[in-house]
């Protein structure tokens, strides 16, 4: 293994498998960290974890857990992969975890970019946009569980980082790689945030990195690093394989996100099966994981379970139940609907949403996952068994009729 990963959450490690897949390494995602060694033609590995919102110490002692065992499949380099919409909250875990893994390995240099240009999220002057917005006039203020009211990435960030945070201006990194690494010497402060608007930006800072044994991001900034390796004739000519799966499938969303409520409702105009979960009941046991499997284990076509709402609608159980409850709830839900959808001959597994893709894989005891070719930007199909494949998608990610266009890619 050459190239060992962290995942902050289940969705953006295979947004990271995605793209180092389609540069050519040989990559699989790990559900936790491992208690045995990787298979040797493993080039890239990504060890997810979900943790993202958990607290602060369990994120640290969780992810040096992970750089250990990707220490002792002989990784040279360590990239920490979180959300290209930097979600954390002001105590953490980005800024906490990153400092912990630097510790380990010495780091005097970290570069943070969780620019990904496919999908809009460009950094220029220290700021993350998404799209033509500022991140927090993006939607992204309103995330249930890291809402993001700031979108200056160094300010953000100090908030969570013992130390102050140093930044490479676009202007830079538009020089190349050299001027980059002079301009990562040249820096006060170990953490530096890089701007970041197109791929090339992101090659570009793939290449100045080569030599560091940390960096952290979004997918994108792992662009240019299967270059690196190649170029040092390290990776093997036969590439990553894929094979398809046939057979039932199902689509579960606990995804509150713009884009994910966009692709629900463009399901249900479609006159596609879907089943609305009202959390309130689920919170009173009126409606369990069994009715809703129940439901779609009888559907035609490609049935969808969503507890997907708008800002207010999530405020408002919230501020009934607490936020955390109800997640948990929700999500114990939603891994409940997977094992009893693949209990009942499900074979193609859609889920959307991080949080709630984590607490499926989790649930469905799933613990290696090969990455396989991309359905729409970030989200790659995945073998997770011998007659299971599934999309894990992130909330903000996707084309409209994306559940479609999943369970079409699933099966080829
Ligand atoms: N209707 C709802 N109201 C409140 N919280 C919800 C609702 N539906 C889902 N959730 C919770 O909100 C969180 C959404 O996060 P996640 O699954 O990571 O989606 P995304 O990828 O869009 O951020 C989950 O923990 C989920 O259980
Ligand atoms: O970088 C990204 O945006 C994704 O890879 C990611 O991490 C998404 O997380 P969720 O929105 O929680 O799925």
């Amino acid at each position: 293994m050459l190239l060992g990963c962290i995942g902050d959450d289940f969705t953006g490690s295979s947004d990271l498998g995605n793209t180092l897949t389609r540069a050519g390494m040989r990559v699989v995602q790990y559900s936790g960290t491992p208690a045995t060694p990787a298979a040797p033609d493993v080039e890239a590995g990504i060890v997810a974890l979900k943790s993202r919102t958990m607290p602060v110490a369990e994120a640290v002692r969780l992810s040096l857990e992970a750089l250990d065992w990707l220490r002792a499949q002989g990784c040279r380099q360590f990239l920490f992969k979180y959300c290209s919409t930097f979600d954390s909250t002001p105590q953490g875990n980005i800024g906490p975890v990153a400092e912990a893994l630097a510790d380990a390995l010495k780091a005097d240099r970290v570069i943070f970019c969780p620019a990904f240009s496919a999908t809009g999220r460009t950094i220029f002057q220290g700021h993350l946009f998404v799209g033509d917005r500022l991140l927090s006039e993006s939607g992204m203020e309103n995330h249930p569980l890291t809402p993001m009211t700031d979108p200056d990435l160094r300010r953000w960030l100090a908030l969570q980082a013992r130390e102050g945070v140093g930044h490479v201006p676009a202007a830079t990194v538009w020089q190349g790689p050299e001027a980059v690494r002079a301009a990562l010497r040249a820096q006060d402060h170990r953490f530096v945030v890089a701007d970041a608007i197109r791929d090339q930006d992101l090659v570009v800072l793939g290449q100045a990195v080569a030599d560091q044994v940390l960096l952290t991001g979004g997918s994108g900034i792992a662009l240019g690093l299967p270059g690196n390796f190649r170029a040092q004739g390290l990776l093997s000519a036969e590439g990553p394989q894929w094979r398809g799966q046939a057979g039932p499938v199902a689509a579960l969303s606990g995804s509150c996100s713009r884009a994910t409520r966009g692709q629900v409702a463009r399901h249900v105009a479609d006159g596609q099966p879907a089943m609305e979960i009202d959390p309130e009941a689920v919170m009173a046991g009126r409606t369990t994981a069994r009715d809703a499997a129940g439901w779609a284990l009888s559907q035609k076509g490609l049935p969808l379970v969503y507890s997907s709402a708008d800002p207010d609608a999530v405020r408002a159980v919230q501020s009934r139940h607490g936020a955390e409850a109800v997640a948990h709830r929700l999500d114990a839900f939603f891994a409940e609907c997977a094992r009893l959808l693949v209990a009942g001959g499900v074979t193609r597994l859609i889920t959307a949403g991080g949080e709630t893709s984590g607490a499926v894989v989790e649930g469905l005891g799933v613990k290696t996952l090969e990455i396989g070719p991309e359905i729409d930007p970030g989200v790659p199909a995945i073998r997770a068994g011998e007659t299971l494949v599934l999309a894990l998608k992130s909330g903000n990610f996707g084309a409209e009729d994306f559940f479609a266009k999943a369970a079409e890619r699933l099966a080829g």
